[in-house]
């Protein structure tokens, strides 16, 4: 069997004599023009923890195409670091990013008919990005994804990025002083790696390796460790067997590995930016998934995992007690998941986990079905008339499941901020921070620094956060994102005034504000929508073409 589908249009065609002089120049040699082409696409950049490692195990992952006979390529697309840019303008371009990403490895791969391609995804939007390009090209395709960060160490304290967010919040409020805050900043990120907790990057791995594009372990492999380096390594060989069998992402990626991915993410107690990035997956792919998919497993599907933002441990430490396989052959053996869904191995699930280890005996991390942290899911997809076409609620139990309180109205996280450092927030209320939609915003930012601000102020109890943004993966607290219609397209809750009594049930899974009909009438006659916040440019571009969050913010519907 030919290898070489897509390349052969350059390397066999006795016309594309430019194609083959260059190609030539690339270094290729006569012997090397029936070869498979792998694009190789690093997300490395410097100026990221979770991305300056990735050139590095590009090369690494280019080593081991070339040992299978293949020749790599290695081309590089952007980025956004989300914990650089938080509580900034900046944020605004992180969702786009994941656009960006999916359309420049989708335009390399196209333009140059590469056979196959590997993708070294770091920060959050990198792993969406790439499986959406993977998707759109149906050629071979494998995500290793860069791994997580270690813990930072600091008087026995297990640190990570959001320690330095909830950090402030204790600063502010005179519970540590400006050299402990510094301590925390100097220790929080060791090194290379994504933010450790199960927060977006960390999520999002674990969905795509049990949606079968990563091989076993990738999502919990740390990022500096020699397993890393021999995973990059051993993804040439695992491409090879993919170009033989003709195992495409259309046979990867079905419905039933989407009900996986999600079934693990809630087990897990992931970032609630999964239902976007799933979402977005699925349209890619052609897959039907719908956000009320993600209530129906929550529904389902017990809360196990002990892992940041809203338990002790993080990835590595998941690493050590067996890692994401372990979790899933847990999850298959109490009937939570499909097992006869392929993989990037060539083999499936089920198969896969038969010559894996299941969870370390006496570990504490990952409580058994029997005895979970919560029954049901921690995500939960809210209606009602503050958000008639969805909203998304992450609720760990931690918080109780019912809140009604006074609305304290904020138009962008920075106003959010002010209000908090000048004691506008109080018990009882009922934070809202609205014109932060994909259309509004522009580009739907996350409110950790509001959240970690709440938190550190030791308010977390006390007061619930809604939101047409949507939150990190370090979020945690009462908090109900991604409200659709936006502000910005006359949601009602572009209409809610300081005040106004809001209720959130997690139970009967209902958000709403308290006005009647002729008062919201009223309010809206005199209402208009805000100008757009950019008008030309790429967030220009954005707006104009983002669809909801509920329909996972994706640009090309
Ligand atoms: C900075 C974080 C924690 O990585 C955040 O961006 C997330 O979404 O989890
Ligand atoms: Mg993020």
């Amino acid at each position: 069997m030919e290898l070489n589908k897509y390349s052969s249009r350059l390397t066999q065609v006795r016309s594309q004599v430019g194609s083959r002089a260059m190609l030539y120049a690339t270094g290729l040699k006569e012997e090397d023009f029936d070869k498979p082409q792998i694009g190789i696409a690093s997300m490395g950049w410097d100026g990221n923890p979770c991305n300056m490692h990735l050139n590095e195990l590009a090369e690494l992952v280019k080593n081991g195409v070339v040992d299978a006979s293949m020749i790599g390529y290695v081309f590089h697309t952007i980025g956004v670091s989300d914990g650089i840019s938080m509580g900034t303008t900046g944020m605004k371009y992180s969702l786009q990013s994941r656009d960006i990403i999916a359309d420049s490895i989708e335009t390399v791969a196209a333009a140059q008919w590469y056979d196959g391609v590997i993708a070294l995804p770091g920060c959050d939007k990198n792993m969406p990005g790439s499986v959406m390009a993977m998707a759109r090209l149906n050629r071979p395709s494998i995500m290793v994804y860069g791994g997580t960060i270690r813990p930072g160490n600091f008087h026995s304290n297990k640190l990570d990025i959001v320690s330095a967010f909830e950090a402030w919040g204790q600063y502010v409020t005179k519970k540590i002083d400006e050299d402990e805050l510094d301590d925390v900043l100097k220790h929080a990120c060791p090194g290379a790696g994504a933010c450790g907790g199960m927060y977006t990057a960390n999520t999002m791995a674990s969905a795509i390796e049990t949606i079968g594009l990563s091989l076993p372990y990738s999502s919990s492999i740390p990022a500096t460790s020699d397993d890393k380096r021999e995973e990059c390594v051993r993804a040439g060989a695992a491409m090879k067997t993919l170009l033989e069998k003709e195992l495409t992402p259309d046979k990867i990626l079905t419905r039933k590995a989407f009900e996986n991915a999600i079934t693990v993410v809630i087990a897990l107690g992931g970032s609630t930016n999964a239902v976007l990035h799933l979402l977005a997956m699925a349209h890619s792919a052609g897959v039907e998934l719908d956000i009320d998919d993600f209530q129906r497993f929550s529904d389902k599907t017990p809360f196990l995992a002990d892992l940041k933002p809203s338990g002790k441990f993080v990835m590595e430490d998941l690493y050590d007690v067996g890692g994401v396989p372990a979790v899933q052959k847990l999850l298959l053996k109490e009937g939570f998941l499909h097992g006869d869904c392929l993989t990037v191995t060539g083999k499936t699930m089920e198969e896969n986990l038969e010559e894996l280890p299941g969870l370390k005996e006496g570990q504490t991390i990952i409580s058994p079905v029997s005895e979970p942290i919560k029954k049901t899911g921690h995500l939960s997809i809210l209606y009602g008339n503050l958000a008639e076409e969805g909203a998304v609620a992450k609720i760990t139990g931690k918080e109780g499941t019912h809140f009604k309180g006074t609305a304290r109205v904020f138009n962008s996280e920075e106003e959010s901020l002010q209000g908090i450092s000048d004691g506008k927030v109080q018990s009882g209320d009922v934070v809202i921070i609205r014109y932060e939609g994909p259309k509004g915003g522009p580009g739907m930012r996350e409110m950790l620094s509001v959240t970690s601000a709440i938190m550190g102020a030791g308010l977390g109890n006390d007061v619930a956060l809604i939101t047409d943004g949507r939150f990190s993966g370090g979020t945690h607290g009462f908090v109900v994102g991604h409200i659709t219609p936006e502000a910005q397209t006359g949601g009602l809750i572009a209409l809610v005034e300081d005040g106004d009594t809001v209720s959130i049930d997690a139970v009967e899974n209902r958000i709403e504000v308290d006005i009647s009909d002729a008062e919201i009438a009223r309010r809206r006659k005199n209402w208009n929508p805000p100008a757009y916040k950019a008008k030309r440019g790429a967030l220009f571009k954005y707006i104009r073409n983002v669809s909801s969050a509920s329909q996972g913010c994706v640009t090309d519907a």
